[in-house]
C-alpha cells in the first residue's frame, strides 16, 4: 500500500522522521489495520459488557472504555449495536476525550462534532450529569451527529449546526471543557480510508491551516477561566499540530499546555515548528517549549493509525463577563429537583424551513406557551409509561408540535441554528403524543411500567430490529399487576432498550424506525 502514497507526503515524512524512522513509519503501511470499539459506559458497565461480548477484545491502553476487536468480527451487525452498548471507533480517535478528563456534571462543547465519535465519548464520561453541546457546521454531517446521540442514549446534549464565531455571543466563558477536534489533511486516516490520499491533494495543509487557527480563537472566547480544551487532529504535518499551538499560545498568554503522560505516546515536536518547516523565531521560547508537552501517536510505534492531541489550560482568572461559572452549574442541579410537571415549560418560535424529519433550523426567541400546544397526552403519556420522571433532569421545551428536555442550565440559544434543544421527547399532533426513537433509547428498562424483554437468543429480537410485527402473548409484556397490557411498550433485548412496540391483542405493532432497521 506505501506505494500508493501522495510522493510529496512521503518525501515530507521522509525529511521530518529521518532515515531509520521513516522506515518503521513506511512499514506501518504494510501492516493490518487494527480495529476498535468503545463501550458505552452509559448504558452498561464495562466488566458486564465484557461478560456479555461475543467479540475477542483487548484493552485499549489510553482509553478506559476502549478495546481492540479482531479482523473479520462485526459488532456493527449486532443487536447489541444497535442497543447503542458500543461505538465502533478507531483506537488512537480515543485518545482526546480521554486527555480531556471529563467529569459528570461539567458544561463540555465538541465544536467539530460529527458524526459523534468523540461526542458519544464525553457523554459517556458525563453519565447524563451536565450539559454537552455539540456542533458541526456541515449539515448533512449533523444528521448521523443526531443519530449516533440518539443511539448512545444521550439525555443532556443540544446538538447545533452553526458557525463557531455565532456560537461566541451565546457561549461566552460558558464551558468547562472544549473539545476542538479540527478538519484537517487527515494523513492519518490513509492506511484506514485509502480515499483520503486522492482527498489530500485538494485540502491542502495551507487551507487546513487557515480553518484550525479560527477555530482554536474561537474556542478559547467559549471557555471558562480555569477550563481546559483539547485540540486534536489525525494528521502528521507540524504546520496543523504544533504550529497550531505555538502560535495560539503566543496570542493567549492565559493558556499554557498541560504536559500528556502516556507511555504510548511521543512528545509534540518543537524542533518542527522552526525552520526549515517554519520561520525561525516566529513563535516564543516559552510556546516552544509548551509544545513538547503535545501528543503525537505514530502508527508505528502503537496500535492506532495516529493523532496529534495538545491540552491546553486556561489559567483561573475572575472574569465578570463569563455566561455561567460553576454556581449557575449548582443552579442548573435545583431545577433538576423539579418534577417533570412542575417544569418550566415554554414553548419558541420556529423561524425558517422545518424538515418534516424534525430538524429544526434557527430557533426564535423564547414565548409564552402557545393555546395550540397543549402538554396533556405528553403527561397522560407520562403517567401511564413512565416509573420515573426521566425528563426532570432538564427543562422541557417545545418547539412547534415537538417536546425536548433540554439540559438545565443550558443559555438561551438565541439566533443559533439549533437542530436538538435537548433530548427529543416526542411530538404531539391533533391531541396525541408520539413517543420518539431518542426516549427510547434514553430510558432504562427499570423506567418503563410496560416493556418486553426479548433474549438475545430469542429470533423476535431480530425480527424486531428488521421491523417485523412479533407475535407476543399477553403474560410476556412486563407491567404492574394492575395495568393493561395494550398500548405502547418498551422493547428491550436483554436489558437493553431498542425501541417502541404498540401491543394488542397477542401481536407487536413495530415502531422501530425505518432508517434504522437492520438490513
Ligand atoms: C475530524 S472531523 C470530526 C470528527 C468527530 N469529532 C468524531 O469524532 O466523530 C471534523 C469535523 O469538523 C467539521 N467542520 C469543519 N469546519 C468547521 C467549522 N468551521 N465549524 C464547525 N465544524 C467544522 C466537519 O464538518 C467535520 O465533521
Amino acid at each position: 500500500m506505501n506505494n500508493k502514497l501522495p510522493a510529496a507526503f512521503t518525501e515530507k515524512m521522509s525529511d521530518l522522521l529521518g532515515r531509520d524512522e521513516f522506515e518503521l513509519f513506511m512499514d506501518s503501511y504494510d501492516q493490518p489495520r487494527v480495529y476498535g470499539l468503545r463501550v458505552n459506559s452509559g448504558k452498561i458497565g464495562i466488566n458486564e459488557f465484557l461478560v456479555k461480548s461475543p467479540f475477542t477484545l483487548s484493552p485499549v491502553p489510553w482509553a478506559s472504555e476502549g478495546f481492540y476487536y479482531e479482523e473479520g468480527e462485526r459488532p456493527g451487525k449486532h443487536p447489541y449495536y444497535h442497543a447503542g452498548l458500543y461505538y465502533i471507533q478507531e483506537p488512537s480517535a480515543m485518545a482526546p476525550v480521554e486527555l480531556l478528563n471529563v467529569q459528570p456534571g461539567e458544561k463540555v462543547l465538541d465544536l467539530c462534532a460529527a458524526p459523534g465519535g468523540k461526542s458519544t465519548q464525553i457523554a459517556a464520561k458525563l453519565q447524563g450529569e451536565g450539559v454537552l453541546v455539540v456542533n458541526d457546521n456541515h449539515s448533512d454531517r449533523v444528521k448521523a451527529l443526531v443519530k449516533n446521540l440518539e443511539l448512545f442514549g444521550v439525555r443532556n446534549a443540544a446538538v447545533l449546526n452553526d458557525k463557531p464565531e455565532r456560537m461566541m455571543a451565546v457561549f461566552q466563558g460558558y464551558f468547562d471543557k472544549i473539545l476542538i477536534d479540527a478538519p484537517c489533511s487527515g494523513e492519518g486516516m490513509f492506511r484506514k480510508e485509502e480515499d483520503m490520499m486522492s482527498q489530500w491533494q485538494r485540502h491542502s495543509v495551507t487551507e487546513c491551516s487557515v480553518m484550525q487557527r479560527e477555530l482554536l480563537g474561537q474556542a478559547a472566547h467559549m471557555l471558562a477561566p480555569g477550563g481546559t480544551m483539547a485540540y486534536s487532529t489525525c494528521t502528521f504535518s507540524p504546520e496543523e499540530n504544533e504550529a497550531q499551538i505555538a502560535e495560539f499560545l503566543d496570542k493567549h498568554p492565559d493558556f499554557e499546555v498541560a504536559r500528556v503522560r502516556q507511555k504510548e505516546f511521543e512528545a509534540g515536536r518543537p524542533d518542527w515548528v522552526r525552520a526549515p518547516w517554519c520561520i525561525e523565531g516566529a513563535y516564543s521560547e516559552r510556546a516552544l517549549e509548551a509544545v513538547s508537552g503535545t501528543a503525537r501517536l505514530w502508527p508505528h510505534r502503537l496500535k492506532g493509525e495516529g493523532h496529534f492531541v495538545a491540552v491546553l489550560q486556561r489559567n483561573a482568572v475572575n472574569d465578570s463577563g463569563r455566561v455561567g461559572d460553576r454556581d449557575a452549574a449548582r443552579a442548573g442541579g435545583k431545577d433538576a429537583d423539579q418534577r417533570m410537571m412542575d417544569a418550566d415549560i415554554v414553548s419558541a418560535s420556529v423561524e425558517g424551513k422545518r424538515s418534516g424529519r424534525e430538524a429544526l433550523r434557527r430557533v426564535g426567541r423564547a414565548e409564552a406557551p402557545r393555546a395550540a400546544v397543549s402538554l396533556e397526552p405528553l403527561q397522560a403519556f407520562a403517567g401511564e409509561l413512565l416509573r420515573s420522571e426521566p425528563f426532570a433532569a432538564g427543562r422541557l421545551v417545545c418547539y412547534g408540535d415537538h417536546a425536548y428536555a433540554s439540559p438545565a442550565g443550558l443559555p438561551e440559544l438565541h439566533g443559533l441554528k439549533v437542530v436538538r434543544p435537548g433530548w427529543y421527547i416526542g411530538a404531539l399532533h391533533r391531541g396525541r403524543f408520539e413517543p420518539s426513537h431518542a426516549l427510547a433509547m434514553g430510558l432504562r428498562l427499570g423506567e418503563a411500567k410496560r416493556a418486553l424483554r426479548l433474549a438475545l437468543s430469542d429470533g423476535r429480537a431480530l425480527r424486531y430490529l428488521k421491523g417485523e410485527t412479533l407475535e407476543v402473548a399477553e403474560s410476556e409484556i412486563l407491567r404492574d399487576s394492575d395495568q393493561a397490557a395494550k398500548g405502547y411498550c418498551l422493547v428491550c433485548i436483554d436489558d437493553h432498550p431498542v425501541g417502541w412496540g404498540k401491543w394488542h391483542d397477542g401481536m407487536l405493532k413495530n415502531e422501530y424506525p425505518p432508517g434504522w432497521r437492520w438490513t
